[in-house]
């Protein structure tokens, strides 16, 4: 459902705004990192794990929920890594937390076409989706403090 605020400039206010997640799998200082399998404009593009909050659940909710749907596996979720990043001319929003995999669990390539474990100076060895660009950034430095 759409429906519109008006700010103190007078101009309305988007508040049907799509929140996306993702979660940062960090294991032994290395993130997972996912390929995509479709559609086919980002297939073989990698991402972090996640999807769409759905009405009436929460952020960590939904990371929980995806983690399991497209990777089989249990997560406890941390801290927020990087900034908002608005894409789809600022309809959605993507927000990434940082999280661990529980349970000596390990991720199963469901709905994927590839997993990697990527250390920091192997981010850039992949192409990532291009909303991913300030995460990743600010993933190096955090990465190299939980070596
Ligand atoms: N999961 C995820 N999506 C991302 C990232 N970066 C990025 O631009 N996106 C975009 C790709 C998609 O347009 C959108 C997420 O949609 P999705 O199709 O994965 O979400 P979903 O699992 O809830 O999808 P569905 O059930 O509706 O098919 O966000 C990222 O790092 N992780």
């Amino acid at each position: 459902m759409q429906t519109e605020r008006a700010n103190g400039g007078g101009q309305a206010e988007r508040r049907d705004l799509k929140v996306i997640v993702g979660a940062a799998i960090i294991r032994d200082g290395r993130v997972l990192a996912c390929a995509r399998s479709a559609p086919p404009e980002v297939a073989g593009m990698w991402e972090f794990p996640g999807g769409k909050v759905e009405p009436g659940e929460g952020e960590t909710e939904a990371l929980i929920r995806e983690c399991a749907e497209e990777l089989a596996v249990r997560v406890e979720i941390g801290d927020r890594v990087g900034r908002n990043v608005r894409m789809a001319h600022g309809r959605s929003v993507l927000k990434v937390y940082a999280a661990r995999l529980l349970h000596d669990d390990e991720p199963q390539a469901l709905e994927h076409q590839a997993l990697r474990w990527l250390a920091a100076d192997e981010l850039d060895e992949v192409t990532w989706l291009p909303a991913d660009a300030p995460i990743v950034a600010a993933l190096r430095p955090h990465l190299l403090r939980t070596r």
